[in-house]
């Protein structure tokens, strides 16, 4: 499969080529020259597939020839070496549980597919690769914990100091190795806005080779459309109406559901659901397009005040922004309302659900009240525990630690302080 640039100024270019830029070199996201919808009958026998077939099937045309289907078989078998179980709350809610892998949010698989792509394309470890990355909590992880010992391939995290949970924060400050965390003081949006400029620096291009694991890195976007394939298999007897709500930030993830949309899967409606930072809420009602400097809540990995995405999905929904509304709706919550509706949901249903999840919880309610007989799907994006003090605030009640939060807990954080892209570029040129 080739690539083209968003931007329109740069030649397309292979999914290796694109895989190891990350950017293009016109400072647009790649995406893919054509999409081929599955056959009817994957969709209707899905429930007979195991998640490796399916992500298999689905991902295959966008990563062929280059990669050879026996090595995308181990990859994708590799990734997904976890479960995505859906949690039925009542008749018109569900959740799907994206927190089951080794950094307890839904990265992990994006992380863990790139990772072994660039492994695989760098076998013969030829090529040194600097993977840059900006998160405002989870990708840094998961993108730490995926690229850990990599040969050939060196990972800086930028991440916004004071601005991620402490756990997220041992995530990705303390594995060592090829792994270097960068604490900046600044935004989410500073962080993304210094690794899109090095990509462009040509002090920094003519050395190196850098490339982003952010969802702007298509293998890190395109493997999160598995998510909305696996809970369809699991709904889809049950229900006609299935509805996903995306608790959203650099909406890579809705992005993805879109894009399985696109191959045949039988959606017909996304929610986009934020919290105070709100660009894309505001846009489906005003049509204006506003970037602007991201709030700080406590759903903090969707604190992102100028999505990378967004022009992702104008592309699938061909720039129409009728289009655009048909198939997407969008709400945008406070974090009094996402603690309401975690004590709501933790007093109704028994579950414990984290801010992010709370808001896409929120999202389907808010959609239900215009489609009454929809199923909406909100995806649980992060266990509870990344978020320990704001949960145990929330539903008074002392929450045991999986193991892999357990196993970061006592160790200790290493990351160097920087706040202006020259701190960045200095960094990388030592
Ligand atoms: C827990 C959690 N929920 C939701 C999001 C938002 O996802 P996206 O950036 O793909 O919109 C993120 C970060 O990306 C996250 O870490
Ligand atoms: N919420 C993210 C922000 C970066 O999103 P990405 O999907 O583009 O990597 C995070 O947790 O870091």
């Amino acid at each position: 499969m080739n690539y083209y640039s968003l931007n329109k100024q740069a030649p397309n270019t292979s999914f290796k080529d694109a895989v190891i830029k990350g950017l293009a070199p016109d400072k647009g996201l790649y995406f893919p020259e054509s999409i081929t919808p599955l056959s009817d009958d994957f969709f209707k026998n899905i429930d007979q597939l195991s998640h490796t077939e399916i992500a298999f099937q689905a991902i295959k045309q966008f990563v062929s020839p280059e990669i050879p289907e026996d090595v995308l078989k181990t990859i994708v078998e590799e990734t997904l070496s976890f479960e995505f179980p859906v949690v039925q709350l009542n008749d018109n809610i569900s959740t799907l549980e994206l927190f089951h892998g080794p950094t307890m949010a839904f990265k992990d698989v994006g992380a863990r597919f790139m990772a072994r792509c660039l492994g695989y394309f760098n076998k013969n470890n030829i090529n040194k690769v600097t993977v840059l990355v900006a998160t405002s909590g989870d990708t840094g992880g998961a993108v730490a914990n995926g690229f850990l010992g990599v040969k050939g391939v060196n990972v800086v995290i930028l991440y916004p100091s004071g601005k991620v949970s402490d756990i997220q924060e041992k995530q990705l400050t303390t594995l060592g190795q090829n792994i270097t965390a960068l604490e900046v003081n600044g935004t989410f949006d500073d962080c993304q806005a210094m690794v899109k400029t090095a990509f462009l620096d040509h002090t920094l291009t003519n050395n190196m080779q850098l490339t982003s694991a952010n969802s702007i890195n298509v293998a890190r976007w395109l493997p999160q459309l598995f998510y909305f394939m696996f809970a369809y298999k699991q709904l889809h007897k049950k229900y006609d109406d299935i509805v996903f709500s995306v608790p959203s930030g650099n909406f890579g993830n809705v992005c993805a559901g879109m894009m399985a949309q696109q191959l045949g899967l039988p959606i017909n409606h996304f929610i986009a659901s934020n919290n105070k930072n709100n660009v894309v809420t505001e846009y489906l009602k005003t049509q204006l397009y506003t970037p602007k400097p991201s709030v700080q809540t406590i759903s903090n990995a969707m604190d992102v005040g100028d999505p990378s995405n967004f022009i992702r999905i104008q592309e699938i929904y061909k720039n129409k922004f009728e289009t655009l509304k048909d198939n997407v709706s969008s709400f945008s919550f406070s974090d009094d309302e996402t603690r309401e509706a975690m004590k709501e949901i933790y007093t109704q249903y028994n579950y414990v659900a984290d801010p992010h999840g709370a808001v896409g919880y929120l999202g389907s309610k808010a959609y239900l009240k215009e489609n009454p007989n929809a199923h909406c799907v909100f995806l649980e994006t992060a266990h509870p525990t990344k978020f320990l003090d704001v949960v145990e605030d929330v539903i008074k009640e002392e929450q045991p630690l999986p193991e892999q939060i357990q196993s970061v807990m006592g160790k200790e954080k290493v990351a160097i302080a920087i706040s202006t892209y020259d701190d960045l570029k200095a960094f990388l040129l030592k």
